[in-house]
């Protein structure tokens, strides 16, 4: 696929079956995070491959957090966050390798590991595979976090879900760009979007 018309058709999706890509087809995906933009080079992006057998240890992780969050926690909720990560045929953990005190400021440390993980996601749609970046309160326990390797400063910035996509998943249009642009010429501007 040319590469413009990859960028524009990549869509989200969780409807993922095996295969999940592996060997040198991830690296590849994977190092396409390696061409984000990055301000100071510190290239605070991190990433964790949970696969096979490690899935329902991250899935019981992710629920005792539910429970220790909510002893009330509902059991269906309970079964269906745990087999959504004991199921996906590839979960990436989105760290967050961050330099509190560094003279680049956090939220653009934070960008970067934003901008590699959508060329991950462009890079997955490219090579026939497909994902979604998911966060939720799972990102946020600390308890989380340090079992996967992330103890504060660092942090999560979500998961991505991986596999073969459904070919029969429908597609959200997208609203025109034209909505979201402005020709600038010496006043504030306006946007269709937001009108
Ligand atoms: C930082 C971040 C966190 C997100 N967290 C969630 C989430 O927890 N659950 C969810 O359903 N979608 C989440 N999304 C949205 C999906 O990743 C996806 O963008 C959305 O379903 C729209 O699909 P699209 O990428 O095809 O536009 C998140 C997106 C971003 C950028």
């Amino acid at each position: 696929m040319a590469a413009l018309d990859s960028l524009l058709s990549r869509s989200s999706t969780d409807a993922l079956s095996d295969p999940a890509p592996e060997g040198s087809v991830l690296e590849d995906i994977l190092s396409a995070a390696m061409r984000a933009p990055d301000h100071g080079k510190l290239r605070p992006w991190r990433y964790v491959l949970i696969r096979g057998e490690a899935r329902p240890k991250l899935a019981e992780l992710v629920v005792d957090g539910m429970r220790a969050r909510d002893p009330d926690v509902a059991a269906e909720k309970i079964e269906k966050r745990r087999q959504r990560f004991s199921t996906m045929p590839l979960t990436i953990a989105l760290g967050m390798h961050i330099r509190p005190d560094d003279k680049i400021p956090v939220i653009e440390q934070e960008m970067a590991v934003a901008a590699a993980a959508m060329n991950v996601l462009d890079a997955l749609h490219a090579t026939g595979f497909g994902g979604v970046w998911v966060t939720g309160d799972m990102t946020y326990d600390p308890a989380v976090a340090s079992a996967l390797g992330f103890d504060a400063p660092h942090r999560l910035a979500g998961f991505l879900f991986v596999g073969t996509p459904d070919p029969d998943r429908l597609v959200p249009k997208r609203r025109p760009v034209v909505d979201y642009v402005a020709e600038w010429q010496g006043t504030p501007v306006r946007f269709g979007a937001d009108t």
